[in-house]
């Protein structure tokens, strides 16, 4: 790209350049979760669901998912126990009655580490900048002395006993509206029945390939049950920062279960297909005011428009 692109460039075009500069590029995969497990199962909505909001997928009909695990980063190849493949990833996609989609992609970051794309990408850049031979202090310590919430959020990370044993998180709030009008901001959580995490010695000492290997074994023999969560904004709370989390005694609902069955016969085919967006929601549930949501669905697609040449 000649300069004058450069920098009338977008964002989204920014965020997936500083991504293919940190992890190379790796043509036909992801610019971010490179590495994956596309999965299948049911969506059975809970009672209660329908009543905070109207939308067709908490209608209590059961709803096909196609749900994606990843490792973090653009690194295809990465070890599932190395601490950079944190935050893992539980991208979900709602195949509706009426034949349309809806999608919500969760990681296991309990909030974000900044909260602005902006941020993101000064982040992603300061990373790159500050190799094991870097001066002190790095980029990367810079940034990080300036934005305390890099720290905190990295704290709530610990690599997963499996895909089936991580508590996901959907980070930036949503809308959900009722059949009467009323409006509800959420955040989503995918919770496991069971959470396990390895101690940090544990995770290195596991197999490059250990959470997939792991998955497969288990649903040979048994489905794996996620509970479906929001947690619910009071008046007042954030909903445009996602690097801040709302208080822990927010009321968290039951949106219902999902159930994964088994693993799609050709993963590595899926996935190249598989496009999710955050912001792809359906009658009943919209965007909030944060403004990383839109930013999220362009770079994603950029990534996805590169992937697919
Ligand atoms: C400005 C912030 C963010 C940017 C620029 C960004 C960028 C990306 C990109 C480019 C991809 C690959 C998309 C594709 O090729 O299909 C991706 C995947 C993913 N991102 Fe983000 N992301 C951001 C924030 C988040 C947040 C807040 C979450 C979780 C709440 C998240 C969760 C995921 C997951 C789970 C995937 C894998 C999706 C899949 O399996 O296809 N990301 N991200």
């Amino acid at each position: 790209m000649n300069r004058v692109a450069a920098e009338e460039a977008g964002i989204e075009t920014k965020l997936i350049d500083a991504m293919n500069t940190l992890f190379g590029k790796h043509p036909g995969l992801r610019a971010n979760h490179a590495k994956g497990l596309v999965t299948q199962g049911v969506f059975k909505p809970s009672p209660e669901a329908a009543g905070i909001s109207k939308a067709i997928l908490f209608k209590g009909e059961s709803i096909p998912v196609t749900l994606r695990f990843s490792d973090a980063t653009g690194v295809p190849l990465i070890p599932d126990g190395s601490p950079n493949a944190n935050p893992h990833g539980a991208a979900i996609k709602y195949h509706l009655p009426d034949g349309s989609e809806t999608d919500m992609v969760l990681v296991s970051f309990k909030f974000f580490p900044i909260g602005t794309a902006e941020d993101f990408l000064t982040l992603l850049q300061a990373i790159a900048a500050s190799p094991p031979d870097a001066a002190k202090p790095t980029a990367l310590e810079r940034f990080a002395a300036s934005h305390p919430s890099v720290a905190a959020a990295n704290a709530t990370l610990a690599t997963p006993a499996s895909f089936a044993e991580e508590h996901y998180f959907g980070i930036n709030a949503f809308i959900f509206t009722d059949a009467k009008g009323k409006t509800q901001a959420v955040r989503y959580q995918l919770v496991p029945d069971k959470l396990a995490h390895l101690s940090a010695e544990e995770a290195a000492k596991r197999a490059p390939d250990f959470l997939k290997t792991e998955l497969t074994e288990r649903l040979a023999k048994t489905p794996a049950l996620f509970h479906l969560k929001a947690q619910l904004a009071a008046q007042g709370d954030d909903t445009k920062d996602p690097s801040k989390p709302w208080p822990d005694d927010r009321k968290i609902i039951d949106l219902g279960t999902i159930t994964i069955e088994k693993i799609v016969p050709d993963s590595a085919t899926a996935e190249k297909a598989l496009l999710y967006l955050p912001g792809q929601v359906t009658e009943g549930i919209d965007v909030s005011d944060d403004p990383m949501i839109g930013i999220r669905d362009s770079s994603y697609a950029v990534s996805f428009s590169r992937r697919s040449q």
